[in-house]
């Protein structure tokens, strides 16, 4: 066959394969509501649209976070619909319903009877009987174990002397150190806080090598799920796979040699249900890593964030370090540490989207989730409109002094069945930080102006180089 002739058989190719793909975006609308529109419910779907077939509107929601217009999504939906808070669209190969509304965002995370776990393809990968993967009773279930372990009082108070000296120890380093990369930086403390307080393990070759898989399960996470050699799903999953080995040899370790240790694997060990009975290994596996999972890089950001955005504005800095020096309380106000955080966590969104899945029908607002469809709480979108947030874009951690602030629309650590077990430990975590760092430290910012790399969490694109310094 001639060049040519090959040419034109592209060309007729690559014309019908638009053609079809266009013939789809006409039509995928009328196909996935047709259910909808025949069972006579009279319901409607919330206003938006399906865009391309399989790839939905992912090209549209990637070019926004690319283009450091993370909040465009949304706003381009409010223009063009009005700001009811329920949209349309197909993503992740699946239609679904984003909900960007205080109220709305309410009603669907504390109804975990109508909306369950929908993070893509998780509980493959996480494993089956993680807190994340499961439903109904045996969710509370582990609820309560892991915040016995991680969040209660008795959970905390053991956590802290560890915290304080993992802080302390990598801080010295730092400035040794001199110049830091913030992101890898904040991390590594983060994995060293993880590995002594849910594992009590000490910095080892045996330690470098969890790290060393845990990462690469990172990578693969929220890559598609493509099980084949050299794919980032294929490492995480072979990284799982080994990681679950290793958790079992220290679980058989402490069976065999009957080790008591004060930490969270142990108080996992040790929890009970009504009829008396442990969790299995492959549950406690499938906990570990979830716990890890969902400690590990939001505690880091936020760290890391903290440092960014205090080095940016000096005075709160100065502010900070006299609170922290002199222990200063504020007498009717919050304490400006506990402000910094929550300015850090409302600005930055470490946890900008949520996934949940439709278990069945549901009316509300008018509107129709259709069982089976995905449903995407916004995290992000009320922290970032003026309407609860006046100048949503600017760090002003005294905006929750102000009696009239909008709390029910901050949500950084969800809400309802499926809050953040480890909200408390993180504030905790993050003053401890907080507190060591301004006293003791000065810091500057290498590159101030630094892009920002949106997803899956929000992060300099150069790692955020600092010079760290111990303050004289
Ligand atoms: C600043 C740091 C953190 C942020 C912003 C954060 C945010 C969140 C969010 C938004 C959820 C809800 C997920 C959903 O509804 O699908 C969540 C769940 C969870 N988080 Fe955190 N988290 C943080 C730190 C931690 C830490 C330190 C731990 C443990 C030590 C932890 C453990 C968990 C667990 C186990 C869940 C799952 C709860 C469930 O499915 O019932 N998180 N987190």
């Amino acid at each position: 066959m001639s060049v040519q002739a090959l040419a034109i058989a592209a060309t007729a190719v690559l014309g019908v394969v638009m053609l079809a793909a266009s013939a789809w975006r006409i039509l995928n609308p009328w196909i996935i509501t047709r259910p909808l529109k025949v069972d006579g419910s009279g319901r409607k779907l919330p206003p938006g649209s399906f865009g391309w077939p399989f790839f939905g509107e992912m090209k549209e929601f990637l070019q926004c976070f690319k283009n450091d217009k993370p909040d465009q999504f949304v706003k381009v939906r409010e223009d063009r619909y009005g700001k009811g808070g329920l949209y349309t669209t197909s993503m992740f190969g699946v239609p679904s319903i984003m909900a960007t509304r205080p109220e709305v965002l309410k009603f669907v995370l504390k109804r975990d009877d109508l909306f369950g776990p929908g993070w893509p393809s998780l509980s493959k990968i996480m494993g089956p009987t993680a807190v994340v993967s499961v439903t109904g009773e045996f969710h509370r279930t582990l609820r309560r174990y892991l915040f016995d372990a991680v969040a209660s009082p008795e959970g905390m108070a053991k956590a802290l002397p560890r915290l304080d000296e993992a802080v302390r120890t990598v801080l010295k380093e730092w400035a040794d150190q001199g110049n830091v990369n913030i992101r890898e930086c904040t991390r590594k403390l983060t994995f060293n806080v993880i590995a002594t307080n849910f594992l009590s393990l000490k910095p080892s070759p045996e330690l470098e090598l969890i790290e060393k898989d845990y990462s690469g399960f990172m990578l693969g996470i929220r890559a598609l799920p493509i099980y084949l050699p050299g794919t980032a799903h294929y490492t995480a999953v072979n990284c799982r796979r080994r990681l679950g080995a290793r958790f079992q040899a220290l679980i058989n370790t402490r069976r065999v040699s009957n080790e008591c240790h004060s930490d969270f694997l142990q108080s996992l060990m040790e929890a009970r249900d009504s009829a008396g009975m442990p969790l299995t290994d492959e549950q406690l596996k499938d906990n570990l890593v979830a716990l890890m999972l969902a400690g590990y890089e939001s505690s880091a950001y936020t760290m890391m964030w903290t440092l960014i955005l205090l080095a940016k504005h000096p005075q709160c800095l100065t502010k900070l370090r006299e609170e922290h020096l002199h222990i200063k309380m504020r007498i009717g106000e919050r304490q400006l540490t506990l402000e910094v955080i929550d300015e850090t966590l409302r600005l930055v969104n470490v946890a900008p989207m949520l996934f949940r899945t439709v278990l069945q029908d549901v009316d509300f607002s008018g509107y129709r989730f259709p069982k089976g469809w995905r449903v995407l709480p916004w995290l992000r979108a009320p922290h970032m409109d003026p309407e609860y947030f006046p100048q949503p874009e600017k760090f002003i951690p005294e905006r929750w002094d102000d009696k009239n602030v909008k709390f029910e629309a901050f949500r950084p650590f969800g809400g309802g069945a499926r809050t953040c077990v480890g909200n408390d430990f993180a504030r905790l975590q993050v003053s401890v930080f907080l507190h060591h760092v301004s006293v003791g430290y000065k810091w500057a910012l290498l590159n101030p102006d630094a892009k920002v790399d949106h997803l899956p969490h929000p992060k300099p694109v150069d790692g955020g180089p600092m010079n760290f310094a111990v303050l004289v």
